[in-house]
């Protein structure tokens, strides 16, 4: 078979490439100081881009990142602020403590590039809506000018995305220069099946496959103790946690996004404080009304020196979303007095 091997979820793709560079590793690197096994080369296929969340306890998924990461691509933003609330790693990889520069993808992608007045996904989606059959609705993202500065502590991974309208479906396939299979994978495969999902979304189409291809599939030497702990899970476990996650609600557009990051500065900055029922009167779908939830807990979580979190809203959140947070917050599985549930 010549295409990429299939998985329905991302979480056994994520596994088969920990195994693969665990046990086949063909190359150990050490660019920029990060020792790393390596393998070249690699891909994969998703038959559900949709099952994009891996629900492993010792991989601690944080989906509160993984959304605002998503949200702040989808808004073609740049800035540090909003990113580094969720992410405070993603500090050092901005030269100017207010920007980011390659890894800001949603900036080269959504927001209009210079001289235009359309960004290169309404380009795109334009172009598709005239001939679904093209080949031409690539969206590169890795820019050569990139590779002027040999010191950038950030240099886009992401080579690009291709949209391929087919059959009623839009498949989209990633390609990526770098990829670290522990620690960026999972956030990557996140926030690049929620940008085809929200592009099937304008261009009336369902939702198709999602294929990643990477250039350097690797693990850094210092998270391998932790991959060890995420494959000794998976092997021992007697059956995989299923959380079906469910569809973006077609309505979604630009204004929707604006309109979710609107709540999300709110809470982010600490101006405003929500419990369930605040939150399904303020005139969004159930499917963002979960996003909103994810960002009042974590303002309680960063903001509130609270025991437990507010249990309301743990029991308004979608049941695999809790499973991650309760994993990934000790705060969100104690009981009101602080104790463990
Ligand atoms: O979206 C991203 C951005 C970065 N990386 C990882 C890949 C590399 O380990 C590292 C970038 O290092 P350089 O290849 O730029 O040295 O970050 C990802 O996996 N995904």
């Amino acid at each position: 078979m010549l295409t990429a091997p299939t998985f329905s979820s991302v979480e056994g793709a994520y596994l088969a490439l920990l195994r693969l560079t665990t046990e086949e590793a063909e190359h150990h690197i050490a660019a920029r100081g990060n020792e790393a096994r390596e393998v070249i080369g690699v891909g994969f296929r998703l038959t559900d881009p949709r099952q994009r969340l891996p629900y492993l306890a010792e991989r601690k998924a944080n989906p509160v990142f993984q959304f605002a990461e998503t949200l702040w691509y989808l808004a073609g933003r740049r800035d540090l602020e909003m990113i580094g609330y969720y992410a405070p790693s993603m500090r050092a990889s901005s030269t100017d403590g207010i920007r980011l520069g390659g890894s800001a993808y949603g900036h080269t992608l959504f927001s209009p590039a210079s001289g235009t007045k359309q960004s290169q996904f309404d380009q795109v989606v334009e172009l598709l809506l005239n001939e679904p059959d093209s080949k031409r609705g690539y969206l590169p993202v890795f820019k050569s000018k990139e590779l002027a500065d040999r010191e950038s502590p950030d240099v886009a991974c992401l080579a690009g995305l291709h949209l391929l309208p087919r059959d009623g479906q839009l498949h989209m396939v990633c390609n990526m220069r770098a990829n670290d299979l522990d620690c960026g994978l999972l956030s990557d495969v996140f926030s690049f099946t929620m940008i085809q999902e929200y592009a099937a979304i304008q261009l009336g189409l369902e939702l198709g496959t999602y294929t990643h291809f990477i250039g350097s599939a690797h693990v850094n030497d210092r998270d391998s103790e932790r991959v060890k702990r995420v494959l000794d899970e998976a092997n021992s476990r007697p059956a995989a946690p299923d959380f079906p996650f469910p569809a973006m609600p077609e309505s979604t557009e630009g204004a929707t996004i604006a309109h979710v990051l609107q709540h999300e500065e709110a809470l982010r900055t600490n101006q405003l404080r929500y419990n369930a029922e605040h939150i399904h009167g303020l005139g969004l779908d159930p499917y963002w009304e979960q996003v909103v939830m994810l960002f009042e807990l974590y303002r309680q979580i960063q903001h509130d020196q609270t025991a437990a979190v507010d249990p309301g809203l743990l029991d308004a959140l979608h049941p695999g979303l809790r499973w991650l947070m309760e994993r990934k917050w000790p705060v969100c599985a104690a009981a009101p007095d602080g104790s463990l549930r």
